[in-house]
């Protein structure tokens, strides 16, 4: 049997990228994906805006919802201060597998736990097996139709605080109208909208932020 795409993608970073720098993995994952073989990374359009996000909240303990292949665990764990903590789910082992050399190739393997299995199985136990008191970052990039389920979950487990800030990707391409519809009329959260472009295509997308107000 040949190679997945996530191998494939894996390989390119090893051909290409510089080991220990995460800035050269993530162009090389953007450069195989643009010219060579798209993949649904969040990509460098809608990564900037995350980066920005990211660098205005630079939060202490951050959690990703959909590891894929490690490409926004590695935009976020590179902008993490020193002993910030990031916490990665994916469920998918051969997804996982990648993930894991990739996060390592860059050399943030330190500021990153990824815990394999359903984010809906793994979040009640976040508190218990990794001692977190609230997340002050979610990035949800898992399937569509469990960002609200997901975020109900991490509300009713106490693991959102007031000002926890939630970036959704993919929120019109693939789309998640459920989960703008929750966040947008519900009292508890302060959205707004990024307007961008489906990685590496010039298809609309979108990143929605939503403040948790408590
Ligand atoms: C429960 N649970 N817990 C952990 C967990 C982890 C996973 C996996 O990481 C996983 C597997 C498959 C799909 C996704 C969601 N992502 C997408 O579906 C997506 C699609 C497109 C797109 C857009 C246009 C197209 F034409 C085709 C695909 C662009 C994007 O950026 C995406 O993120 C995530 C799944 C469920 C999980
Ligand atoms: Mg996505």
């Amino acid at each position: 049997t040949g190679s997945s795409r996530p191998q494939r993608m894996l390989k390119a970073v090893q051909k290409n990228a510089t080991k220990g720098d995460p800035k050269s993995v993530i162009s090389a994952i953007d450069y195989y994906c643009r010219h060579k073989e798209w993949a649904m990374n969040v990509g460098d359009e809608k990564g900037l805006i995350l980066d920005s996000v990211l660098t205005e909240v630079n939060p202490s303990t951050a959690l990703e919802l959909g590891t894929y292949c490690g490409y926004s665990t590695v935009r976020i764990a590179r902008l993490l201060s020193p002993g910030s903590k990031l916490i990665t789910i994916e469920f998918n082992p051969a997804f996982a597998a990648v993930a894991r050399q990739i996060i390592a190739y860059a050399g943030l393997q330190d500021k990153v736990t990824l815990v394999e299995g359903p984010s809906g199985d793994l979040i009640p136990k976040m508190k218990e097996r990794f001692g977190i008191k609230s997340f002050d970052f979610v990035f949800l990039d898992h399937w569509k139709d469990r960002y609200v389920p997901d975020t109900k979950l991490l509300e009713d487990c106490g693991l959102l605080r007031k000002g926890t800030v939630l970036l959704a990707d993919n929120v019109i391409c693939p789309g998640a109208p459920e989960y703008l519809k929750y966040v947008r009329n519900s009292p508890r959260y302060e959205s707004q909208y990024y307007k961008s472009n489906l990685e590496y295509t010039k298809v609309e997308d979108g990143l929605e932020k939503s403040v948790f107000l408590g």
